[in-house]
């Protein structure tokens, strides 16, 4: 089994609670959603840009596809890492490639949770998932029940345990609704240990400080609810 990358590379991770911590970025290309706020590239790419030296800006290219011993080995030549971020794209469109994986570092799932059957393959490799609810009314969904359904169900199946951390993030932006992310977290507040609001980057889509400040209010006596925006982005890096 081979599956395409579009880049690899070690930074530290930029959002949430994990902010800070050292990590090598595997990025999948292709993704089954289309958000408006999307500031990654997800076609499928010829090479897959490789930094050896973290910081160095300099990539070797990889001509794709890679096998799961290549990528456990690039992302093993890198010292001190604290996880794996499985990213994209859609990390769980590869599930099977991701069962194959044999990193040294735990293996932190960036997923937009709507692949239920994909989750629950992965669901034992996985020690942290960064599941970012897409909202109802933030993205051209065909059908949002299945869509909130399918939301539900892969929280459901890599919720919070002893072994394994799972959070909520969600991106905020000038046009979300309180009710739309009200419901999402009523319906998956059970499986997660923290809610990261993460107003969006671009400045022209950002909310008011103030609806989010009162949007935190209404989920902190349910929930650990921080507002974090991406932090990679201020100083630069990858
Ligand atoms: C590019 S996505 C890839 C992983 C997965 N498809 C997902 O959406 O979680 C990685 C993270 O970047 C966040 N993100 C993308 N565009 C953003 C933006 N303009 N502002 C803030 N966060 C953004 C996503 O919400 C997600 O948490
Ligand atoms: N530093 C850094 N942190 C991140 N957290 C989530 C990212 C992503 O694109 O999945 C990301 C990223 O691309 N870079
Ligand atoms: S699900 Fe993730 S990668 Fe796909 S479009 Fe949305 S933010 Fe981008
Ligand atoms: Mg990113």
């Amino acid at each position: 089994m081979q599956t395409s990358l579009s880049e690899l590379f070690c930074s530290v991770q930029g959002e949430g609670p994990y902010v800070g911590c050292r990590q090598a970025f595997v990025r999948f290309t292709g993704c089954n959603l289309k958000c408006n706020y999307c500031d990654t590239p997800v076609e499928a790419t010829k090479v897959c840009k490789f930094e050896a030296e973290p910081g160095s800006n300099e990539f070797l290219e990889l001509e794709n596809p890679l096998s799961p011993e290549k990528v456990s080995e690039m992302v093993n030549s890198y010292s001190g890492l604290h996880s794996v971020s499985l990213t994209g794209g859609e990390p769980l469109m590869n599930a099977d490639f991701i069962d194959l994986l044999e990193t040294e570092a735990p293996l932190y799932l960036e997923s937009n949770m709507t692949l239920p059957r994909m989750a629950k393959k992965v669901k034992d490799k996985i020690s942290y998932v960064s599941g970012d609810v897409k909202l109802l009314s933030s993205e051209l969904l065909e059908d949002p029940e299945l869509h909130l359904e399918s939301t539900i169900e892969c929280f459901r199946a890599l919720k919070v345990t002893k072994d394994r951390d799972c959070f909520c993030k969600i991106v905020v932006t000038k046009d979300t609704s309180a009710d739309d992310i009200e419901g999402v977290v009523g319906a998956i507040s059970g499986y997660i240990s923290s809610l990261i609001l993460q107003p969006v980057t671009q400045k022209e889509m950002q909310p008011k400080p103030g609806f989010l400040l009162k949007l935190q209010e209404s989920f902190l006596n349910d929930i650990d609810t921080r507002i974090i925006p991406q932090t990679h982005k201020m100083w630069g890096c990858l």
